[in-house]
């Protein structure tokens, strides 16, 4: 048998006829928000179908549910309609909906794997450009469009080019400080945000292996902000512990024999991928973006960029529009940039790894005058086990506001988004103009980066950070 890699192994499983020009896929997990859903259901209604497969359809609410509050409703007009739409739609087809008031409610990204229900080697898809996290199980998660939805609700099948493969192979041992998040916005500033364009990114390499669940979902979170159709990962013994006894997984002899069908899913010895790409992490640095796109980044210990050190006319002028946005003068040193705001949350940075690594740089410090921060957990889940680890008291003694689940101030779609000219230090995955509210400004960084930025008041160096003085004894905070 030819050797395959590990996207075409599931996309083999999954094409019902290889035949047809375009290939059709069987779709083994359809997740569903109240955002995109909406005009998917209507479209189906008016076309006189039902929905296919119910018991493979999931949905929740996240992207504009308030994140305090929440016993007194929505507020917002159109909001409030796309959760109801959704409660009712889910309820007149028959779909399973964690929806605000459900105690296992939280970021549908979050969610998924946390309840079991990714899996390795499933086709997963969802009208969220964030799917791919789930791939960091081995399966084969995409975002889809609106006609999209409404194709899989109906048939549970969706017509897709077969996409390239890229090898994304991390070496090396993360240097203290360093995360995952600045692993992956390292590899979008040296590919640029097309560099994985057309492309299913396997990520590869020592550091991958040694790095925990959570990890390895930050990474694939963000391959579709380098352009990539989805990012993936082998699964391994880590992947099968995590998903043992999580509520939707299989159980007894069925989780024997999907953990033996599930050892298969890895690329083949000579099995050939379009690309591949190395990077190497041994000296890598804190990483922050500048610039209104995830590729728009640099490490912490530089400064702001001049337009004339990009090559190419389109960089350059797109990196002078993003100064102006952003209001950074070139050469400023990234660690003297001020802030407003601090934003520790996200589908990205939001389960209980992030939160206990930002609480270890926060505890017993207090946020700066110049700062208001909030810390919102991916779910109820990871807010509950926060809270029996005290993690909660950490970040309110130290002045931020402990929130409840939801997408909150990734995207301005619910009450937390930044005021006009405010700077925000966000764990989130997108830095576009307008992204965290209307003439904000976004500033990616890992939950150890944010954590000490809102201590200082500044964007900052974790490497330097003293666990409790805050800041290195001959470090004057400007
Ligand atoms: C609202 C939704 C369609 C959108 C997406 O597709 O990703 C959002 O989740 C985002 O992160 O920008
Ligand atoms: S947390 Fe942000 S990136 Fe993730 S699904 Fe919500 S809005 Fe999209």
């Amino acid at each position: 048998m030819a050797a395959k890699t590990l996207f075409e192994k599931v996309w083999d499983t999954h094409t019902i006829d290889p035949s047809l020009d375009q290939p059709l896929l069987f779709i083994d997990l359809h997740l569903v928000h109240e955002v995109t859903s909406p005009q998917a259901f209507s479209l189906l209604r008016e076309q006189g179908r039902t929905v296919r497969r119910p018991d493979l359809t999931f949905a929740t609410t996240d992207h504009n549910v308030p994140t305090t509050d929440r016993n007194q409703g929505l507020s917002d007009v159109l909001a409030k309609k796309q959760v109801q739409f959704l409660t009712e739609n889910c309820k007149e087809f028959g779909i399973d909906v964690y929806d605000l008031n459900h105690p296992d409610n939280g970021i549908v990204h979050i969610i998924g794997p946390e309840l079991g229900l990714t899996t390795p080697g499933k086709t997963i898809v969802c009208g969220d450009s964030h799917t791919s996290t789930h791939g960091a199980f081995g399966s084969l998660a995409f975002g889809i469009g609106s006609s999209e939805i409404t194709h899989v609700l109906a048939t549970q099948t969706l017509p897709q080019d077969k996409p390239k493969t890229m090898n994304v192979e991390i070496e090396g041992e993360m240097p203290p400080g360093v995360s995952s998040k600045d692993i992956i916005l390292k590899i979008i500033g040296e590919m640029g945000t097309n560099g994985g364009s057309g492309h299913v990114i396997e990520f590869t390499g020592s550091t991958v292996r040694n790095m925990s669940m959570e990890e390895r979902m930050t990474i694939c979170n963000m391959a579709i902000e380098a352009g990539a159709r989805s990012g993936m990962i082998a699964p391994d013994e880590k992947t099968f512990q995590y998903l043992k006894d999580r509520h939707f997984a299989p159980k007894g002899q069925q989780w024997e024999d999907a953990v033996k069908e599930w050892r298969n899913l890895y690329t083949d010895s000579g099995a050939i991928y379009d690309s591949t790409v190395t990077i190497n992490i041994n000296d890598l640095a804190p990483q922050v973006t500048w610039g209104t796109n995830p590729g728009q980044v640099t490490s912490i210990d530089q400064s702001v960029p001049a337009p004339e050190a990009f090559t190419g006319a389109s960089d350059q002028t797109a990196s002078e529009a993003a100064l102006h946005y952003m209001g950074l003068e070139p050469h400023t040193k990234m660690e003297k940039i001020k802030l407003d705001r601090v934003f520790i949350g996200s589908c990205t940075n939001a389960r209980i790894e992030d939160l206990r690594l930002a609480a270890k740089v926060v505890s017993g410090h207090k946020i700066a005058d110049n700062i208001t921060a909030l810390v919102v957990p991916g779910s109820y889940h990871v807010k509950r086990r926060a809270e029996k680890e005290g993690l909660d008291q950490i970040f309110t003694e130290a002045g931020f506001e402990w929130r409840e689940p939801g997408c909150s101030m990734c995207l301005g779609m619910n009450p937390d988004f930044l005021q006009e000219g405010e700077r925000c230090a966000s764990t989130s995955n997108r830095n576009f103009e307008g992204r965290q509210g209307k003439g904000g400004r976004t500033h990616l960084v890992s939950p150890m980066m944010a954590a000490a930025a809102a201590i200082t008041g500044r964007l900052t160096d974790i490497r330097e950070w003293d666990f409790h003085k805050g800041v290195k004894e001959n470090e004057t905070v400007s």
